[in-house]
């Protein structure tokens, strides 16, 4: 049976991060959430350190095929590096502080910036199946109904209560990867857009979908 909360106390938090920083040596600066199938993101990383997340205190575990379901940390280009093989979804049953459990214990290990991947459906007529989009910006539906994973009392330490959303993913980097996939000749399946979040888990009625293709989204995902 799932319980569902809208807070997890700090405590937790706490021991979660000391439980890692006590059994790896890495402090890595930069986490990367791989969404199905984007495990193999972690390959690359030497100096590898893993931790299934069944053994990690209060993390949540994966249900979902595709999410490998451990947290790797390890060195990429120089760079200390967390990858998370495998992500949480609300439509597990898990409340959204839980899916966003693991975001906060990077915080907390001093990860300064995130990087989140998943497959997610496309609605832009100019895409294609395999494209990778950019998020620029996106539509938390969810969030709209009150599902929101910060909900309940605000803990400073992760952010201030009301925070500003205009400018939720970095400019420099999506210009950096915007810069690289010329670089690479990868700009006919390299593109920018706008990503809707819903609950899932069922995927759009065409209906739907035309509908979200109306608001200004890109791709859509669960
Ligand atoms: O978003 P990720 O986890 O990549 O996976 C997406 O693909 C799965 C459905 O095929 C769902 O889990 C959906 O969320
Ligand atoms: N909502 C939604 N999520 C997805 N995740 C992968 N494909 C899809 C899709 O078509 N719709």
């Amino acid at each position: 049976v799932h319980t569902k909360s809208f807070h997890i106390h700090i405590k937790y938090y706490n021991q979660t991060t000391e439980w890692l920083l006590s059994r790896t040596r890495h402090r890595p600066k930069i986490a990367v959430v791989c969404g199905s199938g984007l495990g193999l993101l972690a390959d690359g990383v030497t100096n590898k350190e893993i931790f299934p997340y069944a053994d990690i205190p209060n993390f949540p575990v994966s249900t979902v095929p595709g999410h490998e379901g451990c947290l790797v940390f390890g060195i990429l280009k120089g760079k200390s590096c967390v990858f998370m093989q495998g992500r949480f979804h609300l439509y597990e049953g898990y409340s959204l502080c839980k899916v966003t459990f693991p975001v906060r214990i990077f915080k907390l290990l001093g990860v300064e910036t995130l990087i989140v991947t998943n497959a997610s459906g496309g609605l832009c007529p100019d895409f294609k199946v395999g494209d990778i989009m950019l998020i620029k910006d996106h539509i938390n539906l969810p969030g709209f109904a009150g599902q929101h994973p910060l909900c309940g009392p605000n803990d400073e330490r992760f952010g201030i209560r009301f925070p500003c959303m205009s400018d939720a993913y970095s400019k420099d980097l999506r210009k950096l990867a915007l810069d690289i996939s010329h670089e690479l000749d990868y700009t006919n399946f390299v593109r920018e857009g706008v990503y809707c979040m819903v609950s899932g888990p069922n995927f759009e009625t065409i209906a739907e979908a035309r509908m979200l293709q109306v608001l200004g989204c890109d791709s859509v995902d669960i």
